[in-house]
């Protein structure tokens, strides 16, 4: 099923209080800070596996420690629930790896 742009309601509901609208843009935004290399990679690594299998995928930029996401649904052009719950997920992975 095609993905649907979030209502307003949703968006208030859904989207993390730690992300940010991108100017000019229905997307998301997150840059995620890391110990070193290894475990922005390790990051980025957990999420591709999940980005597959939920065939929803990151706009993402890594240098070394840190790793600037951007979440858009192209198919709606726009935020769908795929965005919010791939910002849930990569929150829990970050937490989880950012001992
Ligand atoms: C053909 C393929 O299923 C689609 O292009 C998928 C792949 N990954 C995707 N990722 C994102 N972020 N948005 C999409 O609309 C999307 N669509």
């Amino acid at each position: 099923m095609a993905p649907t742009l979030l209502t307003e309601e949703q968006r208030k509901e859904l989207i993390p209080k730690d992300w940010e609208m991108v100017t000019g843009r229905d997307a998301i935004k997150k840059t995620f800070t890391f110990k070193d290399f290894n475990q922005a990679f390790s990051f980025m690594t957990r999420v591709a596996l999940v980005a597959e299998q939920m065939n929803h995928h990151p706009e993402w930029f890594n240098v070394y420690n840190r790793v600037e996401v951007t979440l858009a649904t192209h198919d709606c052009s726009g935020l769908s629930t795929n965005d919010t719950k791939m910002a849930d997920i990569m929150n829990q992975f970050f937490n989880q790896l950012h001992q």
